[in-house]
């Protein structure tokens, strides 16, 4: 049977994966921050000595984008350093290391989607954290898969979808950047990619994308939330300038997904999925 080493396992996509495999005929070791630290060189090596995994799906991260910028050490020990030490440990023991990674690494001056091949010129600390996150990877691992993701949500953890509900609680108006365009994806939906990539037995290591299809700005998004779920707020319109953050962030991140599907991977519409989020959110 399978062995998979799961890290970050309470945030958002270790979460889903965790729904995801009462129903999968692998072993899988859920490992949160305190069970498995992976900017700790021995917890990391102790876990691989003690066990070999055929897989290790990295979720953890340091995934605070506007604290980043005042984080930069923070961010860098656990996206760099944590994947770095991963990297090595799966690659001295034989294990596939499949780490997630950002639409974030694009500085989003593309008029067309993203592919594998194009350049990464991240714009915020966590974008070039997660850059070279992806870097270690590929310089030390030669069986990892390096998926890129976008604006991704889940009914568990925090995110743009809850921010949004829990503002509505309060506020009958808001005003949404409509010049950053992205797509919205399901951690649940990328989660079952990573396993259909599992199940498959795939050896085609390398970056792919992977997000939902389709094409929306924050505010195409948040219209959706509230329009799905029938709530009365209205919502303006705005340009990045009049919603200033401490991290800049892309214009324009959406990803080209056709190399990621000649793998057999499915990738929903994103109101299709943000619809059975919702549901399930209700539920
Ligand atoms: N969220 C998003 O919108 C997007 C995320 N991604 C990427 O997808 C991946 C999964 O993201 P998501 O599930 O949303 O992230 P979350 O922030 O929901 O979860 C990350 C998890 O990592 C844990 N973690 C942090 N530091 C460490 C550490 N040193 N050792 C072990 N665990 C640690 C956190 O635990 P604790 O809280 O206890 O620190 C948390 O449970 C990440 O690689 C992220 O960069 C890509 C695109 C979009
Ligand atoms: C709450 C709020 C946000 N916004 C904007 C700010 C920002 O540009 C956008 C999304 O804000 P958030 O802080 O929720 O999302 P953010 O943390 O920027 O999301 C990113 O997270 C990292 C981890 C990734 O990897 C990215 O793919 C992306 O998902 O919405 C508004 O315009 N109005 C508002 O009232």
């Amino acid at each position: 049977m399978k062995k998979i080493l799961v890290t970050g396992a309470d945030g958002q996509l270790g979460s889903e994966l965790k729904l995801l495999a009462a129903d999968l005929p692998f072993h899988f070791d859920f490992t949160d921050h305190t069970h498995l630290d992976i900017t700790n060189a021995q917890e990391v090596s102790a876990y691989f000595q003690k066990s070999h995994y055929n897989y290790c799906i990295n979720c953890a991260a340091y995934t605070a984008v506007d604290k980043a910028e005042s984080e930069q050490d923070t961010a860098t020990k656990v996206n760099v350093t944590g994947a770095s030490l991963l990297a090595q440990s799966c690659h001295e023991s034989g294990t596939v290391l499949i780490h997630i990674s950002t639409d974030f690494v694009f500085d989003g001056k593309n008029h067309k989607p993203y592919q594998e091949t194009d350049i990464a010129a991240p714009i915020s600390v966590y974008g070039v954290t997660k850059w070279q996150g992806e870097e270690a990877v590929r310089n030390v691992s030669d069986k990892s898969f390096i998926l890129r993701t976008s604006w991704l949500y889940s009914t568990f953890g925090g995110n743009f979808v809850k921010t949004m509900l829990r503002l509505a609680e309060t506020r009958n108006e808001l005003s949404i950047i409509a010049d950053q365009i992205g797509t919205p994806t399901y951690a649940a939906d990328l989660a079952k990619a990573i396993m259909q990539i599992i199940e498959s037995g795939a050896t085609e290591y390398g970056t792919y994308h992977f997000s939902n299809e389709g094409v929306a700005s924050w505010y195409d998004f948040a219209q959706a939330i509230f329009e799905l779920k029938q709530l009365p707020v209205k919502v303006n319109a705005i340009p990045t300038e009049q919603y200033p953050t401490p991290a800049r962030r892309p214009h324009y991140s959406v990803m080209d997904k056709s190399k990621i599907k000649q793998l057999g991977v499915e990738t929903p519409y994103w109101r299709d999925s943000l619809k059975a989020c919702l549901d399930k959110l209700e539920s």
